[in-house]
Parts: structure tokens; C-alpha cells; sequence
């Protein structure tokens, strides 16, 4: 059983945690604001509101009742105090970064990121005087090592996007802890969502996500979301979000994502349980080199699997013994599987990380960050599986 049980009655909550007497005609969805500002009833109420004196919207780009419904009900999910939805999950994040970080700060992160939050670091916060440490964060003793008097955040995914590899949050949250309480350990859970795990109850300060993903379900939107402590959200909504990035969601996106939460806990339990299937059935066949899935027995990460992720996930990363250029005729013989990057879709979706979502890295930081050449990520659809192994198995056998 995995620790920091699943939080009781998850499905409920996703679909009906937060305020939703919000509609004075008791319309059971929640009602979507279009609107870009909110009267005052005096100028007095209006600076008040400004002051953050009294509760209250007063521009979207700051709050707005659709978004703060979906914040409540994300808050709940991860069992954090407060949530902030925004544009993007590289608005979450980067919102978040800017909030905690100043020159001469320290970010340590994990070896391997997806691509465009590597880019962030690699490329982007260093511009800005704030030094950025990658670091194997599977190894204790070498994130030991690295941490610092100037240390602010630690930062990592698990599982990681695209190679799979899984961090031990609660080892690494009371490590950093132990050295630096006031270190924040910032976790993106994108691939899992808080249905899988809750880095909040094992330690991490903040949860980021991509809800473009599984948390909106259906591959028809971008969005995202950091959930933590009440003063360190506030801080990243009036800093990060209001000032440094804009990154604010639409009221009819944070419809969208609501309505995806609805159905979250079945869809990972359906991805989960075909990805599983599909990911033993690969590692049968005589093409492939590595299938890198978490739920599968000789998996180094099997046990961290089962301590802390509810289920395995919906994501598998395989290579073929042909290397790259079978991997390229593999995805192009693919039929109803999509050759699209993107992930937690309804459809099955296959794409190359090295050319496409990871080709912010360098050949030589591909090779250095663990990302193989010719390595194949597939995000396990809701399609009946049958389908989805004959579609691999033709393409397989060319
Ligand atoms: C152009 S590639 C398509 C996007 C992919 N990923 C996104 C992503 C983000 C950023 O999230 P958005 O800003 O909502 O895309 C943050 N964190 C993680 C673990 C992610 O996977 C992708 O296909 O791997």
C-alpha cells in the first residue's frame, strides 16, 4: 500500500469539493465568468479589494469565480491549502520560479526534465544571475552534496517525462528538509496527478502540473496548476502570475478542466491498467531493446513504485534493438495510434522525445541527462487495449 494513503473519498471530492453554492440559481455546473473586470460598489470597496483588505475579484488576471472554483477543488485533491490555476504548466511553473527565486539564488533539479522546463532553467533563469545545479536526484548522497547555503528550490518530476525513472519524494523532502527548512522541494506531477500520488503528504512544499494533460483528460486545452501553502500560492499569484508571467487561465478552460476532474480517478485507473498490460506484452517481443515502466516487476523503480504511486501510470518509454531509425519506421507504420507529442489524452498518442519534446537538450545533453536517441514514449489512450496492442504489434512486425 502506498504511503500517505489515498485521501478519503478522492472521486467525491473531485467532483464536489469547493464552493459550489456559488450560483444563485443553483445551476449544478460551475457557472463560467466571461468577463475581464468586476464592478465595485464604492470606490472604497475597489481599493480594499486592491489592498487584499477585503475578499474579493477584482480582475481576471488576478482571480475569477470559474478559476477559483477549480483551485479549491485541485487544493483538495493534492491535500494542499490553496491552489493557483494558470495558463499553462509552463505558466505554473514558471510563475512559481519567479516567485521563489532571486540572483544569486541556487535551483537544483533532477537530470532529466521535460524539455521546455529544462529550457526554463538552462536557457532562462540563468540570464537572470540564478545559478542552476542538475543533479541525479535518485542519488541522496549527490543531491546531498549539492545542496547549498544559497539552495532555495530542489525541482523534479516523478515519473520522469520521458525516461520513466521515479524519485523517492519523501526521502528527498525530509533530506532538503533536514538541511534547510526553508528550501521549497517542488514536485511536478503531471504524469500521476494527485489520483496516483500526493507529493504534499510526503513532504514537497509545492505540486505543479501540466493540466493540459490527464487533469483536463481529453487533449483539448492547456492549462495548468501549482497547489501548496496558502502564503506561498498568494505569493505566486500576485508575483508570478499577476506581474512576472500573465500566464492566467480562461474561465471556460478552468470549465473545462473542472469537468475533467470529474472523471480523473477512472481514467488513471483505465490508463494505468492497459498501460500495464501493453507494457508486459512489449517486453515480449523480440524488436525491443527496454520497455522503462514502473509497474513492471524487473523495473529498478518497482518498489518506489508501490510505496508511493497508487498505480503505475499511463505512460511507457521503449526502445527498439533497430535503435533510431526502427524506432522512426516503427512510429510512421502506426495506424490509429497518433504520432503527436502531448500526453493524458483520451487517444493514444507516440512521439520520439530526442527530436521533438526533448530536442531543447543537445545530442550531448540527451546523452549526459539519460535521454536515449532513439527512445519511444507512448501515452496509453482509454481505447480498448486490444486495439491499441494490434496497432503496436503491426507496426512492430512492419
Ligand atoms: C511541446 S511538447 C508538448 C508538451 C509536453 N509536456 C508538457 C509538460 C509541461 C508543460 O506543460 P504545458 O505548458 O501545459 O505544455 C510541464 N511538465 C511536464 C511533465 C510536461 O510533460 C509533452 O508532450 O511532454
Amino acid at each position: 500500500a502506498p504511503n500517505g494513503s489515498a485521501a478519503p473519498n478522492f472521486a467525491t471530492r473531485a467532483i464536489h469539493a469547493g464552493d459550489a453554492g456559488q450560483d444563485p440559481h443553483g445551476a449544478l455546473t460551475a457557472p463560467v465568468y466571461m468577463t475581464s473586470t468586476f464592478g465595485f460598489d464604492s470606490v472604497e470597496q475597489g481599493a480594499a479589494r486592491f489592498a487584499g483588505e477585503q475578499q474579493g475579484h477584482f480582475y481576471t488576471r488576478i482571480s475569477n469565480p470559474t478559476q477559483d472554483l477549480l483551485e479549491q477543488r485541485l487544493a483538495s485533491l493534492e491535500q494542499g491549502e490553496a491552489g493557483l490555476a494558470t495558463a499553462s504548466g509552463m505558466g505554473a511553473i514558471s510563475a512559481t520560479l519567479w516567485s521563489l527565486l532571486e540572483p544569486g539564488d541556487r535551483v537544483i533539479a533532477d537530470i532529466t526534465l521535460y524539455g521546455c522546463t529544462f529550457a526554463y532553467l538552462d536557457h532562462g533563469l540563468r540570464k537572470f544571475g540564478i545559478e542552476v545545479e542538475f543533479v541525479d536526484c535518485t542519488d541522496l548522497d549527490a543531491l546531498k552534496a549539492a545542496l547549498s547555503d544559497n539552495t532555495r528550490v530542489v525541482y523534479f518530476e516523478t515519473p520522469v517525462n520521458p525516461t520513466m525513472r521515479l524519485m523517492d519524494i519523501a526521502a528527498i523532502s525530509d533530506l532538503v528538509h533536514d538541511c534547510d527548512p526553508s528550501i521549497k522541494v517542488v514536485v511536478d506531477n503531471t504524469y500521476c496527478t494527485p489520483a496516483l500520488q500526493r507529493p504534499l503528504t510526503l513532504g514537497a512544499d509545492l505540486v505543479v502540473h501540466s493540466a493540459t494533460k490527464y487533469l483536463g483528460g481529453h487533449g483539448d486545452l492547456v492549462a495548468g496548476a501549482v497547489v501548496g501553502d496558502a502564503a506561498t500560492i498568494e505569493q505566486i499569484r500576485l508575483v508570478g502570475l499577476k506581474d512576472m508571467t500573465g500566464a492566467v487561465i480562461a474561465p471556460l478552460t478552468a470549465f473545462l478542466v473542472l469537468r475533467g476532474l470529474k472523471t480523473l480517478q477512472l481514467r488513471m485507473e483505465r490508463h494505468s491498467r492497459s498501460a500495464q498490460a501493453l507494457a508486459e506484452q512489449l517486453s515480449m517481443q523480440p524488436q525491443i531493446k527496454a520497455v522503462h515502466y514502473p509497474g513492471l516487476s524487473d523495473n529498478p523503480y518497482f518498489g518506489l513504485c508501490w510505496k508511493q504511486m497508487e498505480q503505475p501510470g499511463g505512460m511507457i518509454a521503449f526502445e527498439l534493438k533497430g535503435g533510431l531509425e526502427a524506432g522512426m519506421a516503427f512510429m510512421n507504420r502506426l495506424k490509429m495510434i497518433k504520432r503527436a507529442v502531448s500526453l493524458g489524452d483520451a487517444e493514444t498518442l507516440c512521439q520520439h522525445p530526442a527530436s521533438m519534446t526533448h530536442s531543447t537538450y543537445t545530442p550531448e545533453q540527451r546523452a549526459e541527462h539519460g535521454i536515449a536517441e532513439g527512445l519511444i514514449r507512448l501515452s496509453v489512450g482509454l481505447e480498448g487495449v486490444e486495439d491499441i496492442w494490434s496497432d503496436l504489434l503491426q507496426a512492430l512486425e512492419g
